[in-house]
């Protein structure tokens, strides 16, 4: 399958997911020059219930902390979207080193890690129905940068020893994603796409030019992951990110002047 290897990495993903080279593919280099100001843009509306947090999985690509999405309890509305999205999930992308890490960059500029808060339009029955529509997806991308130790980063990375390999998963309840936000929620918005296969053409682009803080110590912990089974010969989880993809005909929209 995918992942992020030479042999089976995001310069291969065109070969099973032609969509690859489509025209709204993600991520993108934001260029907040050429990003232009709309006043009609409001500002987020994230309503997250912390009981509906459910696990913690290594997926082999990737850790997420899933949550129940059989009603309204956890959604984003207003934003550069109509109606209603819930949340279904959110992951995080991260490097090596801290050099490289993020998905999107700003004028080139890469992050550590990247999280991604993953919700699905409720005009559809179900996240994968939603995935395959134009407007089916709204993701919030957080940019992580190394500072001060986050404490609300903690609890993520404590649950880290328990899923350590793909495949691996323990419970995860209680936790409000809303602590995961950085203080201001100004963002650029843009239409693309999944980030991994199948690179579907659905999500609403939501990024957000605040970023959070992470210690380079937490960092460390993130590298702790595998990629691999218990089985296998071990691979540590890092640079699960795809790299910037052209613009073509898009238009990148911003919340601020
Ligand atoms: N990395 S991303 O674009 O946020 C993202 C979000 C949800 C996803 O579900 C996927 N397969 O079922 N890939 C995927 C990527
Ligand atoms: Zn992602």
């Amino acid at each position: 399958g995918w992942g992020y290897a030479d042999h089976n990495g995001p310069e291969k993903w065109c070969e099973n997911f032609p969509i690859a080279n489509g025209p709204r593919q993600s991520p993108i280099d934001i260029q907040p020059s050429g990003a232009s100001y709309d006043e009609s843009l409001k500002p987020l509306k994230l309503q997250y219930d912390p009981s509906t947090s459910l696990d913690i999985l290594n997926n082999g690509h990737s850790f997420q902390v899933t949550f129940a999405d059989d009603d309204d309890s956890s959604t984003l509305t207003e934003g550069p979207i109509s109606g209603k999205y819930r949340l279904k999930q959110f992951h995080f992308h991260w490097g090596a080193s801290d050099d490289k890490g993020s998905e999107h960059t700003v004028d080139g500029k890469c992050y550590p890690a990247e999280l991604h808060l993953v919700h699905w339009n409720t005009e559809y029955p179900s996240f994968g129905e939603a995935a395959s529509k134009p407007d089916g997806l709204a993701v919030v991308g957080v940019f992580l940068e190394i500072g001060a130790d986050n404490p609300n980063l903690q609890k993520l990375l404590d649950a880290m020893d328990a899923i350590k390999c793909k495949g691996t998963q323990t419970s995860f309840t209680n936790f409000d994603p809303t602590v995961l936000l950085p203080e201001f929620l100004d963002y650029w918005t843009y239409l693309g796409s999944l980030t991994t296969p199948p690179l579907l053409e659905s999500v609403t682009w939501i990024v957000c030019k605040q970023s959070i803080s992470v210690s380079l110590e937490q960092m460390k912990k993130f590298r702790s992951l595998l990629f691999t089974a218990e089985d296998e010969e071990a691979c540590c989880m890092v640079n699960n990110y795809r790299s910037p993809q052209p613009l073509k005909d898009r238009e990148v929209r911003a919340s601020f002047k």
